[in-house]
């Protein structure tokens, strides 16, 4: 407390500029947790410039005390892992948007002439960068928007796009990644992809009973997750939902943190951040940051993404790399960067923060002399390049301008580990590198790992660098650990099977809990199904062919509305919940199958209860048959085409992956399944009368009118002294009771179906057994084919 108190009092008259330009050094060791020790406190001594007016020897030591987040036991240390990246490049689609009318499908490409073709249309967005971060360092990604930190921490990661093509080696402790090795890799993304409706508890109780392994009990894991909050700080809205666009919840900081608590669960080796002090004061961007450096104190390899520090926060990272527009423009201690650049002739001016001048000189801001902001950038790229390329461990260890200059001309030995040199303006195509291992766009099945690059990788990287053995340091020994030992395939996942479905069926159930069975839907089917109701108040009683078509139409409609219902609300469900999965199945919480039951069962409360409301009103409002059976019969086979609808709406959605495009094709293909449904089009073409046998409305109007009319006796009306100039259709009449009403008689059961014009006889057994099985049979295809395209979407990444 009196340290901090005497910087203050010391810098009370320097202007916030002046501050700005104070260059820290950590005297607090990297690896404190290494020895077992958990430090009181972290200690930072603070040397202010000469140019500030102050005297050189002038330092001043902070002492901050250590944040809770030290509750989270240390790494051990045969978990540690060091993670490298090396000769990453990568290439987007130059021209196409991402996305598409039916995103993440991609045809193989084949022909050469094609494959050519497909290069020429990329765009390079990362170049040949190198480096690594080891436990107990925190490495910064920074550079100006747009630079490819992002890019690089998701290839990192394993979690880039499959249309973004990688090349280059990404290992950890000298091991290309598994899938087992990401489940214990913690990434948290620019967007705090959380559910809205939970509460922070909730957010954090499902990951954990999700992702702690099952040697855990339920109480070990509760009490991770209250570690978890209280080293993040968050008890105070531990009930507070996330919140979002439309209900507000809890702040941006705070879910920021939630994110990276999220990640924290596991207790993650290797922590990955994208831009996670991003929207937050500069106050409690520090924090996180602090939090960050005590992570990787307990032996965490962390590397995170940082848009505009402040000054402050600048002065607390460790290692940096800096980028510009895909290139690295330097590599090493965070605090030497302004030597760095001093050395090669670009002086920090007077008053700016480092970070800002970094910044500039990657944006191509900084002219200098007659060089202007984009020359001075190519330059430094070039000299950059061909100079880190030999420190792809630590990066810049200082020396004098004459040392760097020379070490940055020599030439280097082992161009055949690095293929193309990466300078600027080199041809955006893939290059071959022969010596380096192509990361594939996807995971890396265990097995294959063990042969992509097993010794071959570490070892033959190492062969192909030993003319960098010695500015190398202390790498060697992580390669030689190894990967941490594996768990056995039972414990793969953290949660067995069945409470993988429990959990994810609660968790979806809660995740709904603002929108279904919420007060407006049922609103919406009370208000239809009492306006319905008394648009046909006691049609269905009446055994007339004048009522019977009123009732067709009832039938009809009572079928659609459904149908719509289930089809366009499904349409959003992957949709929305596509990223989502994408985050969580990436980090291995869950076997899809699980989800998908889960997912679906959580549905049919939702998918039960409410239509229950409507086709009550409406059967007894409308006084349709009237005997149990009819009654069950209507509603299971209503309940039974919602269903197949909403399999095609999820089918629909999840090809798509995107709600307006699935909701174009669906209006076409619904409107075209209503119209040969057997109400509306009579004498449907020949040609193409047979879209009505894909029509699931078909189907389901077929058995509609088997339990309306089955062995039911209709009678035709007809007032005698109008029938003899009109057609008879339109001259019946209505009879209150047509049995002894003379103007009355019974329409034969095998004319029933002429009579009434249907496509369908409602008194054939046959005709609706095969309905009911081809319903069945569309809603276990449909759900079938959602399950496959969700495995395929999912895979891919
Ligand atoms: N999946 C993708 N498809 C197309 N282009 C992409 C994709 N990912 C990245 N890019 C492009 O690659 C470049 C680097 O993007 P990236 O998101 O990595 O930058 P960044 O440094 O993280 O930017 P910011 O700080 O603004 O988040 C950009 O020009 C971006 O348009």
């Amino acid at each position: 407390m009196s340290s901090q108190k005497s910087l203050s009092d010391e810098l009370g008259n320097a202007t916030s500029t002046e501050l700005a330009t104070v260059s820290q050094k950590k005297l607090r060791p990297c690896h404190s947790w290494v020895n077992g020790e958990r430090p009181e406190s972290f200690k930072t001594e603070t040397v202010l410039p000469s140019e500030n007016g102050f005297n050189d020897e002038h330092k001043v030591i902070i002492e901050e005390p250590v944040a809770a987040v030290g509750l989270l036991e240390p790494i051990l240390d045969e978990n540690r892992m060091c993670v490298e990246y090396r000769h990453v490049s990568a290439y987007v689609p130059a021209t196409v948007a991402a996305g598409g009318f039916f995103s993440g499908w991609e045809l193989p490409v084949w022909s050469a002439k094609a494959k050519a073709k497909e290069k020429a249309k990329l765009r390079r967005v990362l170049w040949d960068v190198s480096g690594c971060c080891k436990p107990g360092e925190v490495l910064a990604l920074m550079g100006p928007s747009g630079s490819g930190k992002t890019s690089l921490l998701s290839i990192i990661g394993d979690r880039a796009q499959s249309h973004m093509k990688r090349e280059g080696t990404i290992a950890f402790n000298g091991q290309p990644s598994t899938k087992r090795l990401k489940r214990n890799i913690g990434f948290v993304m620019q967007d705090d992809l959380l559910h809205e409706a939970l509460t922070v508890w909730e957010v954090l109780y499902y990951a954990a009973m999700l992702r702690l392994p099952r040697t855990m009990t339920k109480e070990q894991k509760m009490q991770r997750v209250s570690t978890v909050i209280q080293a993040l700080g968050i008890e105070k809205c531990k009930d507070t939902i996330i919140g979002g666009f439309f209900r507000k919840g809890i702040s941006g900081g705070e879910r920021k943190r939630v994110s990276i608590g999220h990640e924290l669960l596991i207790n993650p080796s290797v922590l990955l951040l994208d831009e996670p002090t991003s929207g937050l004061d500069s106050t409690t961007a520090m924090h996180c940051v602090e939090i960050l450096r005590e992570l990787a104190a307990g032996g965490r390899s962390i590397v995170t993404t940082i848009h505009q520090p402040s000054s402050r926060l600048y002065q607390s990272l460790d290692k940096l790399l800096l980028l510009s527009q895909g290139h690295a423009l330097y590599y090493g201690r965070a605090q030497m960067a302004d030597d760095y650049f001093q050395k090669m002739g670009y002086n920090l001016p007077y008053r700016v923060n480092v970070a800002d001048f970094i910044l500039d000189l990657a944006s191509g801001d900084v002219s200098v002399d007659d060089r202007d902001g984009e020359s001075t950038r190519q330059h430094l790229i070039a000299f950059s390049e061909q100079y880190l390329r030999r420190r792809t461990v630590d990066g810049y260890a200082g020396g004098s301008a004459e040392d760097l200059a020379a070490e940055q001309k020599q030439p280097f030995s082992s161009g055949a580990n690095f293929g193309k040199q990466g300078l600027p303006n080199s041809d955006a195509g893939l290059s071959e590198h022969p010596a380096t291992y192509n990361i594939k766009a996807g995971n890396i099945d265990e097995h294959e790992a063990a042969d992509a690059l097993p010794a071959s990788s570490s070892a033959s990287e190492s062969q192909g660098d030993s003319a960098d053995a010695d500015l190398e340091t202390g790498i060697a020994e992580w390669r030689a650990r190894g990967l941490p030992p594996a768990q056995s395939k039972a414990q793969r996942w953290g949660a067995p099977y069945h409470l993988q479905f429990a959990i994810l069926f609660t968790r979806a159930v809660r995740v709904r809990r603002f929108q279904s069975m919420s007060k407006q839907d049922i609103l919406q089917y009370v208000i239809v199904g009492l306006l319905t109701g008394c648009f046909w108040w006691q049609r269905g009683g009446h055994d007339t062919l004048a009522a019977s078509a009123d009732t067709l139409g009832l039938l009809f409609f009572e079928l659609m509305f459904l149908t719509f219902r289930s089809m366009f609300t499904a349409l959003f469900t992957f949709p929305d919940e596509y990223k989502m999965l994408l985050k969580e199945r990436a980090s291995g919480m869950y076997r899809l199958s699980a989800f998908f039951f889960a997912r679906m069962a959580s549905d049919l409360p939702m998918d039960f209860a409410v239509p229950t409301i409507f086709i009550t009103l409406i059967y007894f409002m409308a006084h349709l048959r009237y005997t149990a059976a009819a009654f069950f019969s209507n509603f299971f086979t209503v309940i039974l085409l919602g269903l197949v609808a909403q399999g095609f709406g999820l089918l629909l959605g999840t090809l798509a992956m995107n709600p307006k495009t699935a909701q174009t094709i669906a209006s076409i293909v619904v409107l075209a399944f209503t119209l040969v449904g057997g109400y509306f089009v009579k004498g449907i073409p020949v040609w193409i009368g047979w879209i009505r046998y894909i029509s699931f409305i078909y189907y389901g109007f077929g058995m509609l009118l088997h339990h309306e009319y089955n062995g039911r006796t209709i009678y035709s009306c007809v007032d005698a002294s109008l029938a003899q100039s009109a057609v008879a259709m339109s001259v019946q009449v209505d009879s209150a009771d047509p049995a002894n009403d003379p103007r009355c008689h019974p329409i034969p059961h095998d004319q029933l179906q002429a009579t009434l014009g249907l496509q369908q006889s409602p008194n054939s057994e046959s005709w609706v057994a095969i309905d009911a099985a081809v319903l069945v049979g569309w809603l276990v295809f449909y759900r079938t084919l959602v399950y496959i395209c969700l495995r395929y979407k999912t895979a891919r990444r």
